[in-house]
Parts: C-alpha cells; sequence; structure tokens
C-alpha cells in the first residue's frame, strides 16, 4: 500500500480533482476510450465539481457508479444525481456516456446483473470513499457481499448505513482498477481510517488494498 497523502482541508478538494485529471490524462495516453467509476457521499461532491473543470478530452471519457441506492435517479439520496449536478452537467456528458446503476428498478439482482453487462474489463480510474464504520463502496462490515469472488455487481440487503438496499462494485472490480484514490474527511473517520491503514481486515475499506488514500488531518490520527 501506498503512503497516504495527508492535505490540508482547504486544498483537499483541488488535490483530489488534479489526481483523478492526472489518472485519466495517463489513462488516455495509452486507450482510446476510459473509464472513470466514482462514488456517492459529501466528500467527493466538491471535487467532481473542480474535475469538470480540467480541460480533457471528456468524449472519450466514459462514467461509471462504484455503488448507488435504490431509489430513483432523482431521488435525494440518488448517487447518480449527486454526480449528475457536480460533473455530468457542467460538463455536459451525453447519456450515451454515462452508465448509471438503475436504482430505480425493483428486481434488484437483474439490475445489478444489467450492469454488470456495462462494465469494461478494468476500469481505468476509481473514487472510493468510506464511512465512519469502515465501509466503501456500499461492502458493509459483516455482510456477505464481502466474500464475493465472482459477480461484479451486487444487490446488498440490510446494509447498515441507510437507505437499506444498494447496489455495489465487489471487491474484485476494485482491486483490479487501474487507479483507486480513496478520498476521506472528518475527525469521524479517524478511528476507521486508523484502523485501515493498519491492515484492520475486519474493515471492508482495508482490502481495496490498491488505494492511494487522500486524508485531511482531521481524518488521520
Ligand atoms: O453511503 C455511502 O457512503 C460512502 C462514504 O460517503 P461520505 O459521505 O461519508 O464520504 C460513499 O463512498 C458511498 O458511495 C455512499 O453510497
Amino acid at each position: 500500500m501506498s503512503q497516504p497523502l495527508i492535505v490540508p482541508s482547504e486544498r483537499l478538494t483541488r488535490e483530489a480533482a488534479d489526481w483523478m485529471a492526472r489518472e485519466l490524462t495517463k489513462a488516455l495516453a495509452t486507450k482510446a476510450r476510459v473509464s472513470l467509476a466514482l462514488s456517492g457521499g459529501n466528500t467527493p461532491k466538491p471535487a467532481y465539481r473542480m474535475l469538470a473543470d480540467h480541460q480533457l478530452p471528456w468524449e472519450r471519457v466514459d462514467v461509471y457508479f462504484v455503488d448507488e441506492r435504490f431509489v430513483p435517479p432523482d431521488h435525494p439520496d440518488s448517487n447518480y444525481l449527486l454526480v449528475k449536478e457536480s460533473l455530468l452537467q457542467p460538463l455536459k456528458l451525453p447519456d450515451t456516456q454515462v452508465f448509471r446503476m438503475q436504482g430505480e428498478r425493483t428486481d434488484r439482482d437483474a439490475a445489478a446483473r444489467d450492469y454488470e453487462k456495462t462494465l469494461p474489463a478494468r476500469l481505468d480510474v476509481v473514487l472510493i470513499g468510506v464511512g465512519e464504520d469502515g465501509h466503501t463502496a456500499s461492502l458493509m462490515p459483516g455482510h456477505p457481499a464481502l466474500q464475493e469472488r465472482t459477480r461484479r455487481v451486487l444487490a446488498v440487503e440490510q446494509s447498515a448505513k441507510p437507505p437499506p438496499w444498494r447496489m455495489t462494485l465487489t471487491f474484485p472490480v476494485l482491486q483490479g482498477a487501474g487507479a483507486v484514490l480513496g478520498l476521506v474527511a472528518g475527525e469521524g473517520k479517524r478511528d476507521a481510517m486508523r484502523r485501515v491503514l493498519a491492515g484492520d481486515m475486519s474493515l471492508p475499506a482495508a482490502h481495496v488494498t490498491n488505494t492511494q488514500w487522500m486524508l485531511d488531518p482531521a481524518a488521520h490520527g
């Protein structure tokens, strides 16, 4: 695991956006199309807005999702809505470049299986977050989804953090990605991050060992 980057709070958003732009640029140098998979959460939202200001060949970037809540795409809890408002709309990215997890569907397993079909063999750039309980994506501590090695996308039930039904990429997808940024801020995440960085495998986020962690000082204890 590479050393975590500890970034002053006032620079965290900018550094995270620059990191994603840099990794996209590297991937774009070797491929015609690249994939960017994004998480929800309050921490990354301003970074997505800043990423949209980067001059990149956005017509060659496809946007995917790390996880989603089973709610309609215009629901305030929708990760898609968050990414739409902060990145997709500012960039005017066409729907053909956006691969949304369909949280409005009632057959959740079918929705997860359909999403699996849209995924590229390997995601190029991924942003993950961490919950106070150490979850990442919608992979919650102690949940059977943590053991999944075959399916690339799962509908997960009874997640501890509401809303209870989620769709999530699984560890093999996250662990196989080209570049993963773990963006974490706030004192509430400090205990979880101390354990993640110490390699405490009871916390889901510790399993994504290819992550470059970027923390504000409050989250680093
Ligand atoms: O529920 C979720 O939480 C995590 C962490 O979000 P944050 O607001 O604490 O940064 C997020 O990464 C995930 O996508 C989201 O669904």
